[in-house]
């Protein structure tokens, strides 16, 4: 299976989770090309693809060079994973983007996580729908099943698609 995936995680607006992140990234990668692989390391903001720009360096020209490489690289994915407990406004903004362009998503959430007790936005539990899933779930192995049914059904549309 090649599918193009696009996982969010955050990156400014915490790098709690990154330990995680990594975890989650090496378990899609079973399934395709995680297109955000950058996500998982431990200095995102120098990822090879920003190569071009002074190591620290945050200045709009990068910045405009991480929005157009993501939303490039969102609008060429298949499906969308978002870990979503460590709110991040990036995050939210990429899960509009890919709803706007109805990716499938799967959002996940860890509830008793300290920082999740507020619990979800409800832009993103009230986009629930056939093609819009938000799993909770405690530790990653919890989420084998579902990446594997994620993968499973994203295979069948694929497929029901191409004979016609
Ligand atoms: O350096 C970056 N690289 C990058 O790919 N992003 C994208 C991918 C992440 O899913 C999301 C994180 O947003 P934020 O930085 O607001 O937490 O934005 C965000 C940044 C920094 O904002």
């Amino acid at each position: 299976m090649t599918h193009r995936i696009y996982f969010c995680g955050s990156i400014r607006a915490g790098r709690q989770d990154a330990e995680l992140y990594q975890i989650l990234i090496k378990k899609l990668q079973k399934y395709g090309k995680v297109l955000t692989e950058h996500i998982g390391l431990n200095e995102p903001w120098n990822a090879p693809h920003l190569s071009g720009f002074t190591l620290g360096q945050e200045d709009l020209a990068k910045d405009k060079c991480i929005f157009k490489t993501d939303t490039d690289w969102l609008a060429s994915a298949d499906v969308v994973v978002a870990e979503c407990t460590q709110p991040s406004l990036g995050v939210g903004f990429e899960l509009g983007f890919a709803w706007k362009l109805n990716k499938p998503t799967l959002c996940l959430y860890r509830p008793l996580n300290g920082t999740g007790t507020a619990g979800l936005s409800a832009m993103i539990t009230g986009a629930a729908s056939d093609s819009w899933t938000i799993t909770h779930y405690n530790e990653p192995d919890e989420l084998d099943q579902a990446f594997e049914q994620l993968f499973q059904k994203l295979e069948l549309t694929k497929n029901s698609n191409s004979q016609c």
